[in-house]
């Protein structure tokens, strides 16, 4: 069945009006927004992660009004009803943009899983490959190991530059059974690659309720026993040491994991951080200098760095 999409190119002052012109109304079956604010500060709000604007594919300049209506009704008419209804709202003196409406058709899918025709196996190297829970893959080499994911509502697919750059450092720290720690966990890719390339015992932590309700449901899809999770502000509330700690999350929450590690890490033990913008480099570098410790390997790719971090050597216990 096809649905009638009607869209207003308008402003944010019009958008309650236009919700609820649309439900009560033109009995819409349904309503989108778009805002340019929501795509500006949702990387700060929920992922921490930044949200490029210039990749945004077809980015509002204010709002974008969309009603979903059955394909059997009256196109021209609706999109009448609609400029006479901005009219309206503009005599009111409310702003209403450039108020243009347009209409197109769309197949009527099941938009609780469309976004799955974009997200297929991640083949990431010799040993590891992302394995969408909906998706069959047969590995090149039987020691290949799949991460099966069902990323959720939380950050970590797999396809962002800074999960692959934590996984690279990951797989090239892990050369013996450790203890690990992942902090910001999201959807508990990394807590999961460790404990599939061999870790004995893992600890994911993450402050947000999405991250957390994804984690045990992708540990759990994996089968894995040995990976613990717990919802606390970076390493809040966690006691005893580990052999890696690993933290793909924007530089600003890194800044105050910095001062937490050295109670953490095991002498010897390594620290990799990924989501750095390299912007943000210096800023890290002096305060893991402060805090004793020293960058041994930096891996970059696009604006993104990961590092490799480990204690300075007279800082090491003997
Ligand atoms: C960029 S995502 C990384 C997810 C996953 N580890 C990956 O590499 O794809 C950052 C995660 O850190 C979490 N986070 C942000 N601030 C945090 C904090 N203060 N303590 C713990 N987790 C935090 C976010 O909820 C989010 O899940």
């Amino acid at each position: 069945m096809k649905l009638l999409v009607i869209k207003v190119e308008t402003s944010h002052e019009v958008e309650d009006a236009l919700t609820s012109y649309s439900q009560d109304v033109l009995q819409s079956q349904g309503i989108e927004v778009r805002r340019r604010s929501d795509f500006e500060e949702a990387g700060w709000k929920h992922d921490a992660t930044v949200v490029e604007l210039a990749e945004i594919a077809n980015l509002p300049d204010d709002l974008q009004f969309m009603a979903y209506f059955s394909g059997e009704r009256d196109r021209e008419h609706l999109i009448n009803e609609y400029r006479t209804k901005l009219k309206e709202l503009q005599q009111l003196g409310l702003a209403t943009g450039p108020a243009q409406v347009s209409a197109s058709y769309i197949e009527d899918e099941d938009w609780n899983t469309v976004w799955q025709k974009f997200y297929h196996v991640l083949n990431l190297s010799r040993h590891l490959a992302i394995v969408p829970e909906w998706e069959k893959y047969q590995p090149q080499f039987n020691d290949q190991q799949l991460i099966k994911l069902d990323p959720g509502l939380a950050f970590g697919t797999g396809n962002h530059t800074t999960t692959q750059l934590a996984l690279m450092g990951l797989e090239r720290a892990l050369i013996k059974p450790m203890k690990i720690v992942d902090v910001g966990t999201g959807s508990g890719i990394l807590a999961i690659a460790a404990a599939l390339l061999g870790a004995e015992q893992v600890l994911a932590t993450d402050i947000s309720d999405e991250a957390i309700t994804a984690a045990h449901e992708n540990i759990a899809l994996n089968q894995l026993t040995n990976i613990d999770i717990r919802q606390t502000s970076l390493l809040a509330g966690v006691s005893g040491k580990y052999d890696l700690i690993v933290a793909n999350i924007l530089a600003e929450i890194l800044l105050d994991l910095i001062p937490q590690l050295d109670e953490h890490l095991n002498n010897g033990g390594q620290v990799i951080f990924s989501g750095i913008d390299y912007l943000q480099l210096d800023k890290i570098k002096q305060a893991l200098d402060q805090h004793g410790f020293q960058i041994t390997l930096t891996m970059k790719q696009e604006r993104w760095v990961g590092l490799v971090i480990e204690r300075k050597e007279d800082q090491e216990e003997l």
